[in-house]
């Protein structure tokens, strides 16, 4: 039997209000990593540099991280923190955010490294020499609050490489579903999406244990019963707070078990065509849970823990219900132009199977598989 190991953060606080335990912080000085404008808008960014400084801790603010964030957003604020030299990091905001603060964080810490040199799973050398790290997500969610993953994209190849190092789990996770409560519909399908895809897919990995399919299974039926109403109802407290828990829960199971196929599909055709995330998870989860069944019987294990009779067909309806299309044709978030499909395909193909969460897919597939996969997803 191999040794295994489980890692999820040292704390997780959460529940309403838990923004304000930021005070609870010891430290002197805060770099605070944000993206868009929506911490902004909302008061989230004033209040948490507020609370941060009733505590007696300083801050910057690096912000301006955009969706699916670059290298060359992360190398921006390194050089931030090598100059203001924080002893927390604060990353508050979605995936993008949090994802783009802990790649800083370790070229804050390694300032001679290069991308390339971490893009090896694990070859990030240890952090925390000079800062510890606090993540509060605004969308419910990636759980990047939780994971040790983070996903950086080389605009010069178009390609989103999951960054993999236990380090990178971060010492604290602050869930406050006030952050979220305010996301836009389009926000909250497309991440509540990625929430379940998260969970569907530690569940099935080839590493997935006892210690992570609780956590997963548990996300599966939050997801199931909160995700619509908190799409429909966006103040509604109960939804919001499942929500995000859900998201956390789920990122404990896939930062143990890892992911599968439809993760390793999203990252390439995120990189090709800029689609949201959580959105090109959503399309292709039923068809790879179709394909993958053959490999599996943990679909089958959730159908009869949670009394479900199909899963794929209970995330195609969950999908319909959040006005998410069945096909990337029908998709108009972004133009999947045919003429580029078709010319992307092969390319995007070879690198989803090259893709570290194919590793952990319940079966092998083949190039060729990948592709069938990715034109039934865009035909339907
Ligand atoms: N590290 C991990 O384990 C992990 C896991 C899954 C996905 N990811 C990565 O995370 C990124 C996606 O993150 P995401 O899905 O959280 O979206 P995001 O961070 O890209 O944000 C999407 C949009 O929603 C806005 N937004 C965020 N929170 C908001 C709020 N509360 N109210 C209003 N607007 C809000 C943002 O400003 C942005 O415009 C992708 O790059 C994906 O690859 C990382
Ligand atoms: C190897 C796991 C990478 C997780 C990335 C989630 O989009
Ligand atoms: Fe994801």
């Amino acid at each position: 039997m191999t040794v295994m190991n489980f890692s999820i953060p040292r704390t997780i606080i959460y529940g309403e209000g838990s923004l304000a335990k930021l005070a609870d912080l010891k430290g002197k000085k805060a770099a605070l990593v944000t993206g868009g404008s929506s911490m902004k808008r909302f008061g989230f960014l004033d209040q948490a540099i507020a609370i941060l400084k009733k505590g007696g801790i300083d801050s910057i603010v690096i912000d301006g991280v955009e969706p699916n964030p670059s290298v060359e957003t992360v190398w921006r604020g390194a050089k931030a923190m090598q100059d203001f030299e924080p002893d927390w990091i604060v990353a508050i905001g979605g995936g993008s955010a949090l994802d783009a603060a802990k790649v800083m964080w370790c070229f804050y810490e390694h300032p001679n490294l290069t991308f390339e040199d971490i893009i090896p799973v694990g070859a990030m050398p240890p952090l925390r020499n000079k800062a510890r790290f606090v993540a509060i997500p605004s969308t419910s969610g990636t759980a990047s609050e939780i994971t040790a993953f983070s996903v950086i994209t080389d605009t010069k190849n178009h390609i989103k490489y999951p960054i993999v190092a236990a380090d990178m789990v971060p010492d604290i996770a602050i869930l406050d579903p006030a952050l979220p409560m305010v996301m836009p519909a389009n926000v909250t399908s497309n991440t509540g999406m990625d929430v379940m895809c998260h969970a569907v897919e530690a569940v099935a990995s080839i590493a997935a244990t006892s210690f992570t399919d609780p956590y997963a299974v548990e996300a599966i039926k939050l997801v199931l019963e909160n995700l619509e109403k908190a799409f429909t109802t966006p103040t509604d407290k109960t939804a919001r707070f499942n929500m995000h828990n859900a998201s956390a829960l789920a990122g404990m199971a896939f930062t143990n078990a890892s992911l599968g196929l439809v993760h390793s599909m999203a990252h390439k055709i995120g990189g090709e065509f800029g689609v949201t995330h959580g959105l090109a998870n959503a399309i292709m989860l039923p068809y790879i849970i179709d394909f993958n069944r053959q490999f599996t019987d943990k679909y089958a294990y959730v159908e009869r823990v949670l009394g479900i009779k199909d899963l794929a067909q209970a995330i195609r309806d969950l999908n319909k219900k959040l006005a998410i299309p069945s096909t990337f044709k029908d998709c108009d978030e972004v133009d999947f132009d045919e003429t580029k499909f078709k010319t992307v395909l092969n390319r995007m193909s070879e690198n989803a199977f090259a893709d570290p969460c194919t590793l952990t897919n319940p079966g092998t597939p083949s190039v060729t598989d990948v592709k069938a996969l990715y034109t039934a997803a865009y035909y339907g």
